[in-house]
């Protein structure tokens, strides 16, 4: 069976067709700036040169057609018909409490995706854009929704709720949601089959820090706490995104810059983290960069990032009373031994020995970087969200 899996953002559309037979990627790629003057279309399929195309695509229902072209193209393509497809999945940031798991799309699924655009402004009405589009373009297709929020879904209540009068999650459903949760559980399994031992029996940290940042204390295999709120602003300080900070700041900014609300969100979550301090950029290779220049502002970002990240760290241990395994994942957890080295060396309380050339290592595969007589193992455990949302669609599917 061949699935297509679509990751929509608000200009962007990222996509990877998968051969379930045996889950190898037959293309993937990546639609930017959807919506602006011209659009970029980077298709890459297995085994045949990247092929990239610069034109006005206005919106998600034409950004699905041109991958479709591309995927059947007769010299870029990887299928020779879209009815090859038998299966789409969605990745949808924010399932709230309705979706503790995966779903087939149903006009139901439908309307209450669309009754959490509230809670998710930012991250559900672009997701809707891509179901809209892939089922207009295959209107005979089963579809799915896979979400980030839906991992986190076993917190006990109290790591979900807020100490703000309960009338807010009783008429709003104000609590903690977290995300990338289909990177948390699929790391922490993966964790559990590279050491050997039953998932059951261990207290995994897991830090997905990418573009967007979050950690999450996984115990028996479940999450108990993930540091992303009710929205994907709280906790880590990301590329753009503040992560934590005094609530108060927010009325008094608003007050004393006379900012929006739109304005306000707009600041935390686009114009604040990595890029807001370094002033360079919200790319943590070019902060490093910076830093490694001497450059006060880089220095500091990375200093920042890194210590808010150990303190989680501390905390998650200290909220399952021990920690047996620290998973680094994504763009910056796969790629920064600096990162890593920086936080683990101030962590030998912890009973944590890295072992620096295990770390400067650069593989796709997953690896230890601890030594063998660290009392935590450290892992770096390439993430795969794609390949958790076509496995789940295969099971709905079937
Ligand atoms: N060698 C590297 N060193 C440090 N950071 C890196 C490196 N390679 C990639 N990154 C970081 O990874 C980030 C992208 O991570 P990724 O998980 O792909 O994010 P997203 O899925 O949120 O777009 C980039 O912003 C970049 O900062
Ligand atoms: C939820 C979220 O932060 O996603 P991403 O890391 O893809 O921006
Ligand atoms: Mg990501």
């Amino acid at each position: 069976m061949k699935i297509l899996v679509i990751n929509a953002g608000s200009s962007s559309l990222k996509y990877q067709l998968y051969d379930m037979t045996d889950e190898s990627v037959l293309a993937k790629g990546l639609v930017e700036r959807i919506g602006m003057d011209s659009s970029i279309l980077t298709h890459k399929p297995t085994g045949k040169e990247e092929y990239t195309e610069v034109s006005e695509i206005l919106e998600h229902t034409t950004a699905v057609r041109k991958v479709l072209n591309a995927l059947t193209d007769a010299e870029h393509g990887v299928i020779s018909s879209v009815s090859e497809i038998e299966a789409v999945g969605h990745r949808v940031v924010h399932g709230g409490e309705i979706f503790k798991q995966s779903a087939l799309i149903t006009p139901e699924a439908k309307s209450e995706i669309r009754r959490l655009f509230d809670l998710a402004p930012l991250h559900n009405p672009p997701s809707m854009m891509g179901i809209r589009a892939a089922e207009a373009n295959m209107p005979n297709v089963p579809q799915t929704v896979i979400f980030d929020t839906s991992f986190h879904q076993t917190m006990p209540e109290k790591a979900y709720m807020y100490a703000i009068p309960r009338v807010l999650y009783n008429k709003y459903k104000v609590r903690r949601y977290g995300a990338h949760g289909t990177s948390h559980d699929f790391v922490s399994k993966e964790a559990a089959k590279f050491l050997g031992r039953p998932l059951e029996d261990l207290k995994i940290i897991t830090c997905h820090i990418g573009n967007g940042g979050s950690i999450t204390a996984v115990q028996g295999g479940l999450s108990v706490d993930t540091s992303m709120g009710m929205t994907p602003l709280e906790g880590l300080m990301m590329g753009t995104r503040s992560g934590d900070l005094d609530p108060a700041i927010v009325p008094y900014v608003m007050n004393k810059e006379e900012l929006t609300v739109n304005e306000v969100n707009s600041m935390l979550n686009k114009h604040s983290g990595l890029l807001a301090i370094s002033g360079i950029s919200s790319d943590m290779r070019e902060v490093t960069e910076g830093m490694e220049k001497g450059e006060a502002n880089s220095t500091l970002a990375f200093e920042m990032y890194e210590y808010r990240l150990r303190k989680y760290i501390g905390s998650y241990a200290a909220a399952m009373n021990g920690v047996d395994v620290i998973v680094f994942t994504a763009g910056v957890g796969e790629n920064s031994a600096v990162l890593r080295k920086r936080v683990l060396e101030q962590l030998t309380f912890l009973g944590i020995e890295l072992d620096e050339s295990l770390n400067a290592i650069r593989s796709g595969e997953p690896r230890r970087i601890t030594t063998a007589n660290s009392k935590v193992e450290v892992l770096v455990i390439p993430t795969n969200e794609e390949l958790v949302i076509a496995r789940d669609t295969f099971r709905l599917v079937q």
